[in-house]
């Protein structure tokens, strides 16, 4: 079985890569049920990492905890001693709180090095297990709160998100805001992550403020930014804010990440709500209309009307919880005190009905195969004997002398034979 079998079936490639007949692992991935392991025994003892996964799919509790353990091992056996001290730095003073440290694994992670990427899967492995250490500890909950809030431009995110962010850090929450912004690539920097728009809370120990740069991609935006969220946790802040500007698609990848999913919009009309996605006014848990204050409070109650009885049309995501729609005013203050009690209370519903947990675990399933579809169709459209062929048949379908689907068909074909 070649690659392309893969972009139809992603399921065939990793049947093929461990060797497993289709329908038992057809089996193993829809009824969770994980049959005896077959492996010899000394991949159990030293597994290399292709026997390795083998194991985690195949076997059961203990001899998954032994694999994982033992693939650590040999990617921290393959580290170079000066590595393998980069990497201790990095972790002890990540979880014991420095910051410069969690800067450091949050460049590590968006590097695109091939090696330094190796590095930063090794430190994230180890802050994964601090972190379900403590969750542990902490009877199997959460021990933060994630957050996406998301917003047309001038909706007021970073004013909020100032007053938002110092209330928290008074109350005694450690906050870090990751800014998502997509556009960064082309425009050189990052709009979202540019701190004079959040002087005070930039100077603020309690909170860090960090761009999330992308590669431009949907799959960028997904990996660097949960990344960096794990790190940040790692870190010990206990709410992390990931803001997005809501006229694009990173917002959709920012809801797959978070718990609750926050959406800001301005007292304004239909005109200046354009941009505004009808699907992502789906996905909001809260609608926070701001501004309400002065001569705006009149319009902010008109908006929050309408977005009432528009959430009331729209399919529930939530079987415990009612999408809110609210008023609020960074500038007056008015309103944020009990969002954030709004917030506090999706979590507790959340929590009690084990929907955070389930929708965690769900979050972590799409991750992973976003990851491999991003991955495999790089490798394809990277790929020597295609790369030069894509534009003439992309032309080829443009003029409709060929059909999308034959052209497809002979690009994977030709992608296959070369494999
Ligand atoms: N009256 C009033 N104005 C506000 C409030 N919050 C923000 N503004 C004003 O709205 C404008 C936009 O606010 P920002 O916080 O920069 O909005 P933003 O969503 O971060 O905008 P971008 O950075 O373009 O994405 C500014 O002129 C703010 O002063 C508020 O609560 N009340």
């Amino acid at each position: 079985m070649s690659i392309p079998a893969l972009l139809l079936h992603p399921y065939q490639w990793l049947l093929n890569s461990l060797r497993v007949p289709s329908r038992r692992l057809h089996s193993i991935l829809h009824s969770g049920r994980h049959p005896a392991p077959r492996a010899p025994r000394a991949a159990l003892w030293k597994p290399s990492g292709h026997h390795c996964t083998k194991w985690m799919l195949l076997s059961g509790g203990r001899r998954n905890a032994l694999c994982i353990q033992a693939t650590l091992r040999d990617h921290t056996e393959g580290l170079s001693d000066k590595e393998q001290r980069f990497v201790d730095k990095l972790y002890t003073g990540l979880v014991s709180g420095q910051r410069a440290c969690l800067a450091e694994a949050i460049t590590l992670v968006e590097s695109t090095h091939s090696r330094k990427k190796e590095l930063a899967q090794v430190l994230l492995q180890r802050v994964l297990v601090h972190r379900r250490e403590q969750e542990r500890l902490n009877q199997g909950k959460p021990l933060t709160f994630r957050v996406g809030l998301s917003g047309p431009p001038g909706a007021g995110k970073s004013t909020f998100i100032e007053y938002f962010g110092k209330m928290l850090t008074d109350r005694g929450h450690r906050l870090s805001v990751l800014a998502v912004d997509p556009s960064s690539c082309t425009s050189g920097g990052s709009l979202l992550g540019d701190k004079t728009r959040m002087i005070e809370l930039s100077r603020d120990m309690n909170a860090y403020i960090r761009p999330s740069p992308t590669s431009g991609t949907l799959g960028g935006v997904t990996r660097t930014t949960n990344e960096a969220i794990l790190l940040c946790e790692g870190g010990g802040y206990d709410v992390i804010l990931i803001e997005t500007v809501g006229v694009g698609q990173s917002e959709f990848a920012v809801a797959d990440m978070v718990d609750m999913f926050v959406l800001l919009l301005p007292p304004a009309g239909g005109d200046e709500l354009q941009g505004i996605k009808r699907g992502i006014i789906e996905m909001a848990d809260l609608v926070a209309i701001t501004k309400s204050d002065g001569d705006l409070v009149v319009p902010a109650r008109r908006i929050q009307a309408e977005y009432v009885s528009a959430l009331k049309l729209l399919r529930r995501r939530s079987g415990v919880w009612r999408p809110k729609v609210i008023r609020i005013s960074a500038r007056s203050g008015e309103g944020v005190s009990e969002m954030w009690d709004t917030m506090r209370e999706f979590q507790r519903v959340m929590l009690a009905s084990g929907e955070l947990s389930t929708k965690r675990q769900q979050q972590q399933k799409v991750w992973m195969w976003n990851l491999i579809q991003e991955n495999i169709l790089q490798h394809f459209k990277t790929h020597p004997s295609i790369q030069e062929q894509i534009p003439l048949m992309e032309r080829k379908v443009l003029s409709g002398a060929l059909s999308p689907g034959l052209a497809a068909d002979l690009l994977l074909k030709a992608f296959r034979s070369k494999h």
